[in-house]
């Protein structure tokens, strides 16, 4: 039966409604005109409204059909990476998008590790100062190739040399822009923060996106070599690289500094220096000083991998939707929830608990390392903590959970560095030192409080693995069988 709609029913003349809806008698043109435009404005936002509740509800059926999955786990624990994983396994087109963006957070990183590099050798100065005593003139003690010439002079032992210096200098050209990028970024203040922070919701990715373009407008017309000519000519100030041409242009800057950059990284002083100061590098997240020559070049474009190994620290949550356009459900919607992973981030986890089928919990066997957030906890308690409190969650009850035991490449290199479970773990007592059997050995723990904490029986699923390698990781994303209510079975391994 066809339905009145409701002007129409407002017509009925017994209707009292109706009579007070009435218009006056002696309704002059222009009253008439006003009423009429007033009920058109009326029937339009009525159909807004309408619009917007269909949208609304088709957007609800769709999330209701769609996979959603929670990644959980500890900061640093490769959450992040492994979202960048599942979009360019699935969604390519969705991931390469976003090159733009990635590109800026790169340049940042590589900025962060050389701002590392450059406190370090400050730290060395500092430490190896000295003051001059008649005696050590006599001894001829001084900066490196230089004596002293009177007593009560402060002069550094260090092994690094005034060319050092010089390239320091220079160098610290780019910290103003990292200045100003994280501003961007993180208004509310994330420049102390060791790595680079975006928080979740922020439109981060679209802000990177546009600095990323404009500065690539700008490409050739940024007056690079006059830029280096600027660089190269102050030895004793710092370079006004926050000059307005440069500042938003990291590309520039990096490419002015390229071999002042390379030849700092590769000095094996500098790299004595590294090691007296027990700094490596090389294990910070974002590491990408071996790839300068590459990534400070004024046409780099960021590749896949670079994108997967960016580092960029999770705050809040982070709700990602896309299509898979391959795999083995091309077509279904995905929501992939990634959280921040750190002690204050995490109350933020509960509320995604009740929508989702799958949990994939990530946790890196770092059985020697602390959290950064505090450095008293051990990262692997903290990781089984954690695991422990999902597992007997009566929220998560019926959700799948599936663990990536992770960065299975860092345990094997601590392994094959001499470091010992036993020395941090001590029940783990004499048992091989080898990757085989610490894995299985904290496997076992595992999939032991899976077993005892679930609130009601359920199949362990899980991967050993190193996000950061793609191929590897498309493969257990990909390649196995379904078994579980989650496509592609990113779990294929069960008991
Ligand atoms: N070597 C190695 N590095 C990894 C692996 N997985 C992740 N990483 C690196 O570890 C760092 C942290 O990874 P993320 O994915 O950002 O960690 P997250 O869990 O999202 O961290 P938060 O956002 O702080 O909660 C990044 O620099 C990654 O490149 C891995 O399997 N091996
Ligand atoms: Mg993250």
């Amino acid at each position: 039966m066809a339905s009145k709609s409701f002007w129409s029913q407002q017509q009925d003349p017994d209707d009292p409604l109706s009579q007070a809806l009435q218009p006056p008698l002696d309704e002059s043109p222009e009253d008439r005109a006003a009423r009429l435009r007033q009920q058109e404005d009326a029937i339009r936002v009525s159909k807004e409204i309408d619009d917007d509740i269909a949208l609304a509800r088709k957007a609800y059926e769709r999330r209701k059909k769609a996979i959603k999955i929670l990644l959980l786990g500890q900061a640093e624990s490769g959450k992040s990476t492994t979202l960048k994983n599942f979009q360019l396994a699935f969604s390519p087109s969705h991931f390469h998008k976003e090159r733009a963006a990635w590109k800026t957070i790169i340049q940042l990183n590589l900025i962060r590790n050389i701002k590392r590099l450059l406190e370090a050798l400050q730290e060395e100065w500092e430490s190896s100062l000295q003051t001059t005593t008649a005696a050590s003139i006599a001894k001829g003690k001084g900066v490196a190739g230089r004596t002293p010439s009177s007593p009560g002079v402060r002069f550094s032992t260090s092994k690094l040399t005034d060319n050092h210096r010089r390239i320091r200098m220079r160098l610290s050209a780019l910290l103003p822009i990292e200045d100003e990028l994280m501003k961007k970024l993180l208004p509310d203040g994330g420049a102390a923060n060791k790595d680079v922070c975006v928080r979740a919701g922020s439109g981060w990715k679209g802000i990177v996106s546009a600095l990323s373009e404009n500065t690539s407008t700008l490409g050739p017309v940024v007056p690079v070599k006059p830029l280096v000519s600027a660089l190269k000519g102050s030895s004793n100030s710092r370079p006004n690289t926050a000059d307005a041409r440069f500042k938003d242009n990291p590309t520039a800057v990096l490419a002015a500094c390229k071999d002042d950059i390379v030849t700092l990284w590769e000095d094996h002083i500098v790299q004595d220096v590294l090691k007296k100061h027990n700094m490596r590098l090389q294990d910070m997240p974002g590491f990408f000083l071996n790839d300068a020559g590459r990534i400070a070049a004024i046409n780099y474009e960021a590749t896949d991998d670079d994108i997967v190994r960016a580092r960029v620290r999770t705050l809040g949550v982070e709700e990602h939707h896309f299509t898979m356009e391959s795999g083995a459900l091309p077509g279904t919607e995905w929501y992939i929830y990634d959280v921040g992973g750190s002690r204050s981030c995490r109350q933020h986890w509960i509320p995604f608990f009740d929508d989702v089928q799958a949990i994939i919990f990530l946790a890196p066997l770092a059985f020697n390392l602390t959290l950064e957030e505090d450095p008293k906890v051990n990262r692997l308690e903290d990781s089984i903590t954690l695991w422990r409190e999902v597992c007997s969650s009566a929220l998560l009850a019926k959700t799948t959970l599936i663990l990536f035991l992770n960065k299975m490449d860092i345990l094997q290199a601590t392994l094959a560095a001499g470091i010992r479970v036993v020395k941090y773990v001590p029940s783990y007592g004499d048992q091989p030192n080898d990757i085989a059997n610490v894995t299985k050995y904290f496997r076992d723990k595992f999939r032991g409080y899976h077993k005892r904490l679930s609130p009601k029986a359920r199949p362990f699923y899980w991967h050993e693995t190193s996000v950061i390698d793609t191929r590897s990781t498309a493969a257990i994303l990909v390649g196995g069988k379904s078994r579980v209510p989650i496509p592609a079975s990113v779990a294929v391994r069960w008991e």
